[in-house]
């Protein structure tokens, strides 16, 4: 048996992980799911939100489903103990350094998009997004008093060169097997860690003459992706970055709950989740769109287990299930998570 860490965590995190956990069954039935508490969830039993098991577990598995972690009650916890901390925590102890993140257009929902449909249709855009480094682990950080006597909150963005070029070579390597061209996003133009990030991505770049580099300022990036986003292909950026421009992109493909991502280190282990939050707002009503967490468990057979049928299959299963009418709530229809799941099993 292959054994996959299944992490659920909070709010809609186990609804969304039970439909991609019971694809995958089908798929694969040689897989072992081995349960772990995380985020809020964990907290609430044992203090943490990463019990060092919950690690262990994930360690020693083949990859990792995860669903989300976040409970707004959480938040005014001292934040190491914040549910949050758990995701952080596993990004930085696996060192799972690059976020790949797919952005597509599915044929059925080129109407269910915040866009025109001739603007997305066909849309299939990759965001590359750093994951250990940047401004959400940059030290010093904190909240003190300053000489004025005010509170004072500050954080430190920062990125060594080694850092940039890892995620950079991942780029270059997914745009040989595209369209081969790297659009990669900064700011440049203000801040000093982000013309380090410019100057060592024309330095990787050179080792990828069949490339197309460009760069762009993040704020232009913000307004193309909504003007023209089939102008991009690979988007190579940073952790913050590329936060907030995935969620931008979401919603060029319907919903936040269509896209995916792998976050892998320079091994072959990695973290499958959905780039959406625990959403409280939905959570325990059976209306979260399971799709994204269904994609990605295709990309764990595709990056973890060398699977790339299995990773088609379930791709196909979820462009069927669209084709034939199946909408959650957040794509326009009145279908619940589990429906949504079942959808995609009589696809298969
Ligand atoms: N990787 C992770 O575990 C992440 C955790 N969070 C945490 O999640 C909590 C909620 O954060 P928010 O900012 O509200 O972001 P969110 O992504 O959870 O929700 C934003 C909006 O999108 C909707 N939504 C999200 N996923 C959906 C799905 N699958 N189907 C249908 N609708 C969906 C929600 O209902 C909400 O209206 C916070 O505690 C936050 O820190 C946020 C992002 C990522
Ligand atoms: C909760 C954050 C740490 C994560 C996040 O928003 C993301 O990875 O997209
Ligand atoms: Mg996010």
């Amino acid at each position: 048996m292959t054994r996959i860490a299944l992490l659920a965590g909070d709010g809609i995190g186990p609804e969304v992980t039970e439909q991609a956990r019971r694809v995958l069954t089908v798929v694969r039935p040689d897989l072992e799911f081995v349960e772990a508490l995380v985020g809020g969830a964990a907290y609430r039993v044992s203090g943490h939100p990463l019990p060092p098991e919950t690690l262990d577990i994930a360690r020693n598995s083949a990859a990792i489903l995860f669903g989300a972690v976040g409970d707004f009650s959480l938040d005014t916890l001292p934040r190491e103990l914040r549910p949050e901390q758990a995701i952080l925590g596993l990004r930085r102890e696996l060192d799972l350094f690059a976020n790949l993140r797919p952005a597509i257009v599915w044929p059925a929902l080129a109407d269910a998009s915040s866009l025109k449909p001739e603007i997305v249709a066909g849309l299939d855009i990759l965001i590359i997004r750093e994951l250990t480094g940047d401004i959400y682990f940059g030290q010093p950080k904190g909240i003190a008093i300053n000489a004025a006597g005010l509170r004072e909150g500050h954080d430190t963005m920062r990125y060594d060169e080694a850092q940039i070029a890892r995620v950079a070579h991942v780029a270059f390597q997914a745009a040989e097997k595209r369209s081969k061209r790297v659009t990669s996003v900064d700011k440049a133009n203000v801040l000093e860690t982000m013309q380090l990030w410019r100057d060592v991505v024309i330095e990787v770049s050179r080792d990828y003459p069949g490339i197309a580099l460009d760069h762009m300022y993040v704020d232009n990036a913000a307004m193309q992706l909504v003007k023209n986003p089939k102008a991009f292909d690979v988007i190579l950026t940073g952790n913050m970055f590329g936060d907030i421009l995935s969620d931008q992109a979401s919603m060029l493909t319907g919903s936040i709950g269509m896209l995916p991502s792998a976050s892998l280190n320079a091994d072959s282990l990695g973290l499958y989740e959905p780039i959406h939050g625990s959403a409280p707002d939905i959570a325990g009503q059976d209306a979260a769109n399971p799709l994204a967490t269904i994609l990605s468990a295709a990309m764990l057979l595709r990056h973890s287990l060398a699977d790339e049928a299995g990773a088609v299959r379930i791709e196909s299963a979820v462009e069927a299930a669209l084709a034939s009418g199946a909408r959650t709530r957040d794509l326009g229809g009145k279908m619940g998570c589990t429906a949504m799941g079942d959808a995609v099993l009589a696809a298969l």
